[in-house]
Formats: C-alpha cells, structure tokens, sequence
C-alpha cells in the first residue's frame, strides 16, 4: 500500500503532503493499511471534503475519492494500481466492517490526541474533526440563546421598515428570525435582496437594543473583492433608508466601516496559522455578519467562532447553491440543506406570524422540525429583484438549479433561434465550436476587450499623479464589464490555454517573449501577506509614463489605486481567463462560460451555477459537446462531514 502511494505521487495523482502524513503515522505504529487510510483522508481533504466517508467509499471507490483523476495518463493507469483493488486485495480492509474494526484498534485512531479520529463512518484528521466540533458547540450556543424580544414594538419597527404587503415577506420574516438567538443564516441566489435585507435587519437590532450605546457591528467577507463589494452595496442601501432617517442614523452610529476580509477581521499572524483575535483575544463586536458565506472554509469559521465573543450574533449570508470554499467544507450547503422547504417548527411559526403582517404559509411547517435545527434560524429567498426567473441570466440559472434537463436541452440547441424571436432570451447566448481558436470565439473575445484596449491605448488624460490613477481606475473598472470564466485550468479549453490565446489575440507576439507587457491583467492566486494583497486579487500592468518600469495597478478596500512593481509578485495567473472558482464573490457584466471538450467530476451544477450567477447583464456558453453541459448539470457536489448530525 505505501509503495502504490508513492506511485500515485510520483504520477500527480496524489499530493506529497498524503504520502508524508501516511509515513509519520506509520512510525507512530500505525499499521500499513492504517497509514494507508489516513492518506485517503489526506487527499480528500485537497479535494475539500473534511473527512474521509467510509460509507461512501466502499460504496463507490472511483467516484468517491476521484482516483485515478480526470488528467491520469495512459501510462500511469497502466503503472499505479486503483483504490479499489488495493483495498481488496487486503483482508484487514477488504470490506466495511473489516476497515471499521481495524481502525477502532488503531494506536493512532479515537485516542487521545491522536492523529486521526473515527466517528461512525467518517474519519477525519484530529484538526478538522475538533474545527467541526468547535463549531457545532458554538453554534449550538448561540441558537439555543434566545434572546428575549418585544414582539409588539418589533411587529411597528418592521412595520416602518417594510410597510404592508399583501404576500408574505421572507426578507422581514429574516429581520424578525435573527432577533429571537444568535446565529443566523439568510440565503439566495443574486439579486434576491440579501443586502437589502441586512441593513434592515441591523437597524432592527440597533433599535430594538437593550444596552444604551450602540452595538458594535463588523461586516466582513471571504475574499477582498467579497468585501469590497459588501461596502459597496451595503452603503449603497443605506443611502436609500435615507427615507426613514431615524434609522439610517441609528444604524450608522454601531457600524464600523468597511467590510473586511476575515483574515483582516481576525488579524493574520505572520508564517502561522494563528490569529491575533482568538478565545484569549476577542474581537471587539456585538454583531458580525459575514457575506459570501459559501466561501468560507471549515477551519476559518472554526476561527472566527473562537474568536467572537459569545453575546455576540452570527449572521451568515450566502448563496447556498453556489460552489463550495476550495478548503475543505461546505458550511452554507450544509446548514441550509433542506431550507427551501422551510421545516419550521409550530412554536417558531406562530412567533413568527406574530411579528409579521402576513400569516406564514402551511407548507413551512414542519411537525419534526428537531431534525433540522440550523434551518429554526434560516430564511431563504427566492425572488430575484435583479433577474426575471422567466427570462435570460434568470431563467438560465434557475433551470441549471433545478436541474431541469429538458428546457436546457432546447436552450444548447435552438438558442439563436430563441434570442432572435424571444428578447427575454437575447441576452443568454450559446457559441458551439469543436475548436477553441474558432474564428467566431475570436471575434467575440476581441470585440468584449475593445474597450480595455481602447482605454490603454488611449493613455492618462494627463500625467499628474491622480490622471494616471484615473487612468488605472478606468481600466480597472473595464476589467469587469467582460470576463472569460473556464471551468478547467489545464487543457485546451482551460484557463491558462485561454489565457495564452487571448495574450497573443491581443498583444501579437510580443506578449509571449515578455511575461509582463502593459495592459496585462493579473490575478493574485495566494495571500501575500508582506504586500497586503489577497488571493483573488486582480491588477493590471501599466506603464505610468514613458520611460518608467512597468507597474501593477491595484485597488486598495478604499478604492484607491496602489502600484506593486511586478518583481514583488510571485504567485499570480493571466487574468484574461479566470477558472470559476476563482470567480466567486465577483460580477461581470458579460460573462462567457468555456466548458471543456471532456467531461470530469469537477463539471457540476453549481460550478455551472456559479458561472452563469456571476452575469450581470449579458451570458455566453462556450461548448464543444452540449451533452457535457446535459452532463454536468445532473451532477451535484458532494462534500462530507460532520456538521449537521446530531
Ligand atoms: N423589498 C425590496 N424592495 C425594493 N427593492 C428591493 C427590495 N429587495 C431588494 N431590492 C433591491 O434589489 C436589488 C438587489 O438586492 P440586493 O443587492 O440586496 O441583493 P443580494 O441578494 O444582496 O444580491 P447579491 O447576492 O448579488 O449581492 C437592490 O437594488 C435592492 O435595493
């Protein structure tokens, strides 16, 4: 077994970290088929998946652990033996239960502090098995935490705030929800008013306060551009309470500035995994509400738990049907599973129907409301403000959501058709093409960077030190009007193939004797911590006068420019083409979606949801095989762990 791992490793099947922890533990007396186990838990930790689920293991190995991968080599699959027949091949792990008893007699397995713990069918490395407990307590603290509340003077602030409508309103059920405890989740897909409601929200709690000074509220986000656009839509609604000022006012006094990162937020502790606010450090706040919450991984919500006071309130926001953090967990998946339903227990409903100005409808009833604790504190929207269900980026990304195969199909097939007779449907386009340097895909590209390039051409209107930063923020700001989205990094139709094509498309030949030309967008692919950018950061190379060394441009959370000179940038990526994951939390005006010409595990329907939410305006599919598309929406994302048994 140790030696088929080194063969998994020296064929880039497996990461040198899952052969390593495999070693140790063996000359901690762990048995082979033990250490061998544990490297499965390993490596399903790089594929974001807290533990290894035993259960599903035996019950598909392949699909699984997702080995051998989707980029083995004919070689390799001839060299490295699969999972499945290793294990069978072992009579101490052959089946279920023979692994299950080796494994509850393990030295290094459910002893204490050992290395690895089994829980039922799950085992997990001991770090990510105590982030999942610390987080279920604390959770679980703060839910059974209720907090008693005024419901008759409750029921006139969201009267002010809401007014009357005749049909139920979640986003006020949401502000009457987070007032009974401390943890609280609000979920939806773009546009369904989630930031609406949080500023109403907290102008509720400042006005139902009991403590005579303000309450102090964080806001915070998993990526810089997360937070930076949390500030920017969070100002942008207080600015429309202006209408009930009394609350505007009351609002603003708690609210500490700007949305943060949550390694900001926490206060990162150079080459370590510490924060400088933990369980001995606190944060200062009353309420914190993290945005984007899909994105956060188990061990920063560990942290974050640790270090919020326990007065104080959770409010998690989030698309639930989005993709995963790329760190192991799936937290807002997990917590809202079921949420469209409701499952709302009697005595919750009937608080509910209290505070509110319509009674809430029968079906979020939920006689057994106990096995869904997490969703007692959980509204779910629907309704986008932003996108029509019925028509284009709406209608598209509702049909992928609910996998329904059948409108899709007819979406691959006769879309043109569809958006010349249907202008609901001219703003969604498919381009299919069996070559990824297709004329028609080239003409697109060219046409969605025209304006960047005109801006760069262009030049500063002047070249004082602020029109040269205009001059950035322009560019900057065009970066988003058009985006190319991969779901793939390696390949033809993956990002850096693209990324390559799109350079010489526009730059020629120039641009591939010299790595940094001007114009270049840039995306940071790991948190620096010297040059304060964060992973997902993006930046443009520029020339800021002639004769002067190329810079990077880039954003600061204020939104003032900063330049980097591009030797100080290690770790970044073309940013012509970004993979959709690292896309999350960003908008762009027209986002073009590259499938890949092979189907993979990774094609999914929330990776393709996720691409299609990221639309503003205008949404192209690029495929080769619209079956792929067919394909991978019937896939869904399976993360294990932990978080909501009982
Ligand atoms: N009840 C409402 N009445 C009027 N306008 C609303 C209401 N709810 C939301 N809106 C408006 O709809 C738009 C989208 O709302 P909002 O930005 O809060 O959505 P979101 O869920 O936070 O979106 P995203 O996930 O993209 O950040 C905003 O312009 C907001 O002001």
């Amino acid at each position: 077994m140790m030696h088929a791992l080194q063969l998994w490793y020296q064929h880039g099947w497996i990461r040198a970290i899952d052969v390593s922890l495999a070693e140790q533990l063996q000359q901690l007396g762990a048995s082979e088929s033990a250490a061998f186990m544990a490297a499965l838990t390993s490596v399903q930790l790089g594929h974001g998946h807290p533990c290894l689920d035993l259960n599903s293991l035996y019950h598909n190995f392949e699909r699984s652990l997702n080995l051998p991968p989707e980029h083995a080599t004919a070689d390799s699959l001839q060299v490295c033996q699969a999972p499945k027949a290793l294990l069978e091949a072992d009579a101490s792990v052959s089946t279920l239960d023979n692994c299950l008893s080796q494994l509850q007699q393990s030295a290094v397995v459910n002893q204490p502090n050992s290395p690895l713990v089994l829980q039922g069918t799950r085992l997990y490395l001991r770090r990510y098995y105590d982030y999942e407990q610390r987080i279920k307590a604390d959770l679980k603290r703060r839910m059974v935490a209720q907090v008693p509340v005024d419901t008759e003077r409750l029921r006139r602030v969201l009267d002010a705030l809401f007014g009357q409508t005749e049909r139920i309103s979640w986003q006020r059920t949401a502000c009457a929800m987070a007032m009974r405890s401390r943890f609280t989740i609000v979920t939806g897909g773009p546009g369904t008013g989630k930031t609406y409601t949080v500023v109403r929200l907290l102008a509720t709690l400042q006005k139902l306060r009991t403590q005579a000074a303000p309450l102090r509220i964080r806001l915070a986000a998993p990526t810089g551009k997360a937070a930076a656009r949390m500030s920017e839509s969070i100002s942008a609604e207080l600015g429309n309470l202006d209408a009930i000022k009394e609350v505007a006012d009351v609002l603003a006094e708690g609210l500490a500035s700007d949305a943060v990162t949550l390694h900001r937020l926490l206060g990162t502790v150079p080459h370590s995994r510490r924060f400088r606010h933990n369980a001995s450090n606190p944060l200062h706040a009353d309420v914190l509400i993290i945005d984007e919450a899909s994105m956060v991984d188990i061990g920063m919500l560990a942290a974050v738990v640790a270090a919020l006071p326990a007065h104080a309130r959770l409010i998690l926001l989030g698309d639930k049907d989005q993709l995963a953090s790329v760190e192991a967990g799936a937290i807002l998946g997990q917590l809202c599973e079921g949420a469209e339903q409701g499952h709302y227990a009697p005595e919750l409903i009937e608080w509910l129907n209290k505070t509110s100005a319509n009674l809430m409808p029968d079906h979020t009833l939920d006689a057994d409301a106990e096995r869904w604790p997490y969703l007692q504190h959980t509204t779910m929207f629907h309704e986008s403000r932003r996108f029509d269900a019925e028509k284009g980026i709406g209608k598209l990304a509702y049909e992928v959501n609910q996998q329904r195969i059948e409108w899709l199909q007819q979406w691959l097939r006769d879309s043109q058709l569809m958006a010349a007779t249907h202008p609901e449907f001219d703003n969604i386009h498919v381009l299919q093409s069996s070559h990824a340097d297709d004329a028609n895909i080239k003409r697109l590209v060219l046409d969605g960077y025209a304006p960047l390039q005109q801006l760069l051409s262009k030049g500063p209107n002047d070249n004082s030190e602020q029109g040269v930063n205009e001059w950035a923020k322009a560019i900057l700001a065009q970066l988003g009007e058009f985006q190319l989205l991969t779901a793939v990094r390696e390949g033809n139709w993956g990002m850096h193939a693209f990324n390559q094509r799109v350079t010489y498309w526009l730059h020629g030949d120039q641009s591939q004797q010299h790595g940094w030309f001007s114009g270049r967008p840039v995306m940071v692919t790991h948190n620096d911590y010297h040059l304060n950018l964060r992973n997902g950061d993006i930046g443009v190379v520029l020339q800021r006068a002639e004769g002067e060394p190329l810079r990077v441009a880039f954003l600061n959370p204020q939104g003032d420019v900063r330049w980097v000179l591009p030797s100080r940038l290690t770790q970044i990526d073309t940013a012509y083409a970004m993979t959709i994951h690292k896309s999350q939390g960003s908008e762009f005006n027209h986002t073009v979606m590259v499938m890949p010409q092979t189907d993979a595990p990774i094609l999914t329907k929330e990776l393709l949801y996720t691409g299609i939410t990221r639309a503003k305006s205008n949404f192209t599919l690029i495929c080769s095989q619209p079956q792929l598309v067919i394909k991978a929406v019937q896939r869904r994302v399976k993360r294990n762990g932990g978080l909501t048994d009982a």
